[in-house]
């Protein structure tokens, strides 16, 4: 029971992840007052305000599954090394997943936003192990009054798949076999691509391993997805589509069209990230930074929206390696590289998340409770 209203208390302050948007807001020419942040929270910058010469690199992986020579093998590892180090995110091309595939989970994504409120709110988002999964973002975020995100979310992950699609779309089959399929094939890919970017990160950092241990590294859980849709706002400057945030898992694999609003904090500003056709921007999240001894680093990061057009982004989250325990990688530990953080279990994780969120504490990053004092 305690760990429900807790549970509870996180939906409402977690992230202050809204409700959906009710069919008025998008419709009407002033942002509602529940959708209003105060501006010394938002230090607004414009979905578009990119940067030009200090931009988030762009890394092409053409050729990585071929006979790429390890010239050009390192060359890629260098820069994502530095990327993760500096920015904590960068974006990739030629990444190998089928971009007609991208196409067809935006376009599916796009007809479940499309749906009545009453329709997506027959799976209603709440927690289920651990994960939040269905639609909204939160579960007790009806209420909120203020600070809410100007978008909807679903949560979705393989185990879910077919009975959201059922849930959904109950008497079109043909749909349903569309998200169906969609959505599987890919969590398959992106799942695939995600354990060849892993190792390529954990070789940037100097750790090579043979195939035969690649088991030591696959993830604990199913990945988890949420297909995230930002309506036009008749201000922008007012709100926030997604508060700042830390991702708490390993490494987050987001497509976001090709409207802008992804946005990650480096030397105290947001700096935009560009859209790039085909483009995955990929961030490390708490999980890498722990494990990396902090060579890679967890961003905080947001997304604002913008008056014109709707956004749909895809955001695919891999999860730690299956360990009981998370901590720096021994290869990474030496006299001169002491550990940066005490070994911990994603339970103990989790639940320095509850207690700090139902602080409502924001943009807290709570890894730090493990830090080596
Ligand atoms: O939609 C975006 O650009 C950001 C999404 C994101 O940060 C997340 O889903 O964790
Ligand atoms: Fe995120």
């Amino acid at each position: 029971m305690a760990i429900e209203v807790e549970r509870e208390e996180l939906s409402i302050a977690a992230a202050e992840l809204s409700k959906a948007l009710p069919d008025v807001v998008v419709t009407d020419s002033v942002v509602p007052e529940a959708y209003l942040w105060p501006k010394e929270e938002l230090a607004h910058v414009g979905h578009d305000e990119y940067a030009g010469d200090d931009e988030i690199p762009v890394i092409d992986l053409g050729g990585l599954n071929g006979d790429l020579d390890e010239t050009r093998r390192r060359e890629i590892c260098d820069r994502i090394r530095v990327a993760l180090g500096s920015w904590g995110f960068f974006q990739v091309v030629n990444h190998g997943v089928d971009l007609a595939l991208v196409e067809r989970v935006q376009a599916i994504s796009k007809k479940f936003f499309e749906l009545p409120i009453e329709t997506k709110e027959l799976i209603d988002c709440t927690f289920e192990e651990d994960r939040l999964l269905g639609y909204g973002f939160s579960v007790a975020n009806k209420d909120r009054t203020s600070r809410r995100n100007w978008s909807e979310g679903l949560f979705v992950d393989s185990p879910h798949v077919a009975g959201y699609s059922s849930t959904f779309w109950p008497e079109d089959h043909d749909i349903q076999t569309e998200f169906s399929e969609a959505m599987e094939e890919y969590i398959g890919a992106v799942g695939e691509f995600a354990i060849r970017l892993f190792r390529l990160i954990l070789s940037s950092l100097g750790v090579d391993y043979p195939a035969t241990e690649s088991e030591r590294f696959l993830p604990k859980e199913p990945a988890l997805i949420r297909l995230n849709h930002y309506p036009p706002c008749p201000d922008p400057s007012l709100t926030t589509g997604l508060v700042p945030h830390y991702d708490g898992n390993l490494m987050t694999i987001l497509h976001q069209g090709d409207v802008g609003g992804l946005q990650v904090m480096k030397d105290d500003q947001w700096h935009p990230v560009r859209p790039h056709p085909g483009a995955f921007a990929i961030n490390g999240g708490n999980m890498l930074q722990a494990i990396s001894n902090n060579l890679c680093k967890s961003a905080l990061h947001k997304a604002v929206v913008n008056k014109d057009e709707d956004r749909y982004s895809l955001a695919y989250f891999v999860q730690a390696p299956n360990w009981d325990q998370v901590a720096p990688l021994p290869e990474l530990v030496d006299a001169e590289h002491p550990a940066k953080y005490h070994p911990f279990t994603w339970k103990e994780y989790f639940e320095a998340v509850l207690a700090s969120q139902v602080e409502k504490q924001r943009f807290t990053n709570e890894l730090e409770h493990f830090e080596v004092k």
